[in-house]
């Protein structure tokens, strides 16, 4: 008789519970998702449903309640460097070249588990492959008020590569930028994705982003924060920019889209205004 294969999750979450102090209800409640090593999970939902909390919990930046939440099998008790994490402002250090930013990370840990500094010398090599990767090789040596916010960004992801992390962290790494940059963007990280074969969870306000980037989109809702829908992604590992036309792909995010608004309650507002409007509008 074969025995079935089993793989464990990166990321195990189970009953998680998140109440901060005075909060009338609960950030997140019972959230229940086991994430696959090299996955690409993307997160999308209602403002204040929970998808940052639960973005920082797993980064080890926020506790939670109750629950469980498992990476490799072991609680998470804080940060760690194999949990990288990018933000929406690219958090640069103003002082730093583009370089010496991206380096920076690793020389600290360089400097803290008290290793040589030819250990940090040897990181030279990734840090060069890593600004090649991202297409800033002619920006080594500037500083960061001198990049276009793109720019900034890419430098954000390759410093957040540098220690080789397991997992990264991208809380609306994109949202500050234009829709072009957004374009380019998508296929950078798909890319590196591919190559460094790290497990991702990306939140993101945009279904498009969602759904161009991940091999699922959880749809989280709000009050209490909790997922509500979890989507296949059913395009495979190959996608262009042309796939954002595809009616599979626009019927799906017409689903998402409408499912968002439905749990946020701002269709019932709609409603009651259009209703309002009706009343104002009759004769008396
Ligand atoms: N530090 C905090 N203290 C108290 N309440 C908080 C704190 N951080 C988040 N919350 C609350 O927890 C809930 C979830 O917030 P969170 O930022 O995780 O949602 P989100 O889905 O990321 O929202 P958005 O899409 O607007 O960024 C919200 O009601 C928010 O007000």
């Amino acid at each position: 008789m074969n025995t079935p294969i089993t793989t464990l999750p990166k990321i195990s979450i189970r009953g998680l519970t998140k109440q901060f102090d005075g909060a009338p209800t609960h950030a997140l409640e019972n959230v229940d998702l086991d994430i696959g090593a090299n996955e690409f999970v993307t997160f999308v939902g209602a403002s204040g449903c929970g998808k940052s909390t639960l973005l920082r919990t797993i980064g080890g930046l926020e506790t939670q309640t109750s629950g469980e939440l498992l990476v490799d099998n072991r609680p998470v008790s804080g940060p760690g460097i194999d949990r990288a994490m990018v933000f929406q402002h690219y958090s640069l250090y103003p002082w730093m070249t583009v370089m010496e930013n991206i380096k920076f990370c690793r020389q600290l840990a360089a400097h803290t588990q008290d290793r040589s500094s030819s250990d940090v010398e040897a990181a030279s090599g990734r840090a060069d492959a890593l600004l090649r990767l991202m297409g800033l090789q002619a920006s080594a040596g500037a500083w960061p008020n001198q990049l276009s916010g793109g720019m900034q960004q890419r430098v954000a992801i390759a410093r957040a590569l540098m220690g080789r992390p397991d997992i990264v962290l991208m809380d609306e790494p994109f949202g500050a930028l234009d829709a072009q940059t957004r374009e380019v963007m998508h296929d950078l990280i798909r890319y590196v994705h591919r190559l460094e074969k790290a497990t991702i969870v990306f939140v993101t306000h945009d279904v498009e982003e969602a759904l161009y980037l991940g091999s699922r989109v959880v749809l989280m809702a709000p009050r209490p924060g909790r997922i509500d829908t979890i989507y296949e992604v059913p395009f495979g590992d190959q996608r262009t920019q042309d796939l954002k036309f595809a009616p599979e792909f626009v019927r799906l995010k017409r689903d998402i889209l409408e499912r968002i608004r439905e749990t946020s309650g701002m269709k019932t507002d709609l409603e009651q205004l259009q209703r309002l409007s009706g009343a104002v509008s009759e004769p008396a």
